[in-house]
């Protein structure tokens, strides 16, 4: 069956079930690596981060993206049993009322926080001297206590308005257990959350553009040569920009056009049905961020690099034990 045939016939069987190959049995496989890879990773780095102190915003917002991502991966099974068609129907609705909800809040709030901590390491690497209120860790406490509150206000009556009474054919579409006030919440929280997604994209390009000329300009000025620190620099802190661009960036490319296909009704059933496709595809990538975090804690964060090394090395084990008068501290790079 060619790809335009088996199209036609999916979209058939029923015009309320965009599912296919791909959805079915190419996704749920990979989400349980995803989902088994990022569980031991996340439940490594909380166990890390449990030991070392707040001492820095960094770390801060480090363990408040750990918090998120845990529950990210805590809604994966819900997903990968419903997509392979394992669960009763009721489980889809399940999915589209409380897991799916938790997925996408957790996903954004630990978008946000990505977006702090560029801008706690341009201000850290920018604009030295002098302490700037966001390295500052009461506030960046509160700050990330209010990111929390604002994002639950936004997005949790995506769950109470997912309210219609379902049956096995409306559960097929989330959109279609949603009141008239859910449809509208839906539109309205998805807009605010791709454009929170590209404040802190276009924040994190011009804090990423300002750090890479400040380290620059101080290559030229000392005119060291060391390439493999100039590397390394390099390496660790665009870890955070390379993430975020793959995991990221595709989705919010095509989701503006699946939540109108969604919300109104001059999209025909194909375009509705490849939008779907390109929205789940795109969307695996965003879960893929439970796997690619932690890489980043261990470029950018000093302690949480030590402590780990520390751990499965002997050798740096020793090293470290002579620094042990040195505080916990993150690197600037
Ligand atoms: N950005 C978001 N924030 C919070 N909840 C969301 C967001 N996007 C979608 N949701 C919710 O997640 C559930 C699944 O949404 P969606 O992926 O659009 O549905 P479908 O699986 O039918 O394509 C719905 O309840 C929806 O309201």
């Amino acid at each position: 069956m060619d790809a335009r045939n088996f199209m036609n016939s999916s979209m058939n069987s029923t015009t309320s079930d965009y599912n296919s190959v791909f959805t079915k049995t190419v996704l749920p496989p990979l989400y349980c690596c995803i989902f088994l890879a990022g569980l031991t990773l996340n439940c490594l780095a909380a166990w890390m981060f449990f030991r070392i102190p707040s001492q820095t915003s960094l770390i801060v917002y480090f363990k408040n993206i750990v918090v998120a991502d845990l529950f990210m991966t805590a809604s994966f099974p819900f997903k990968i049993v419903n997509d392979f068609g394992l669960g009763v129907w009721y489980l889809r609705v399940v999915v589209c009322r409380y897991t799916a909800v938790v997925f996408y809040l957790n996903m954004y709030t630990g978008i946000i926080f990505l977006g702090l901590i560029s801008l706690e390491r341009y201000v850290k690497i920018v604009k030295p001297p002098g302490a700037s209120i966001i390295q500052n860790v009461t506030f960046s406490k509160a700050l990330s206590t209010a990111t929390w509150v604002l994002m639950m206000i936004l997005l949790v009556p995506n769950i109470i308005l997912t309210s219609k009474e379902a049956t096995e054919d409306t559960s097929k579409k989330c959109i279609q257990l949603k009141t008239d006030l859910g449809v509208q919440w839906h539109k309205v929280s998805n807009y605010a959350c791709i454009a929170a997604f590209w404040v802190v994209f276009v924040l994190m390009f011009f804090c990423y553009a300002s750090i890479s000329k400040t380290i620059y300009d101080s290559y030229k000025k000392f005119r060291r040569n060391n390439t493999e620190s100039r590397r390394k620099s390099k390496r660790n802190i665009f870890s955070l920009l390379v993430v975020f661009f793959i995991c990221f960036v595709p989705y919010h490319a095509c989701r503006i056009f699946y939540t109108l296909s969604q919300t109104i009704n001059s999209f025909s059933e194909q375009t509705k049905y490849v939008l779907f496709h390109i929205k789940e595809g795109t969307l695996f990538l965003s879960a893929l961020n439970v796997c690619l975090d932690p890489v980043i804690y261990f470029l950018m964060c000093k302690s949480f690099r030590d402590l780990l090394l520390e751990r499965f090395s002997k050798k740096a084990a020793d090293s470290r034990r002579k620094s042990l008068t040195a505080p916990y501290s993150e690197s600037i790079l």
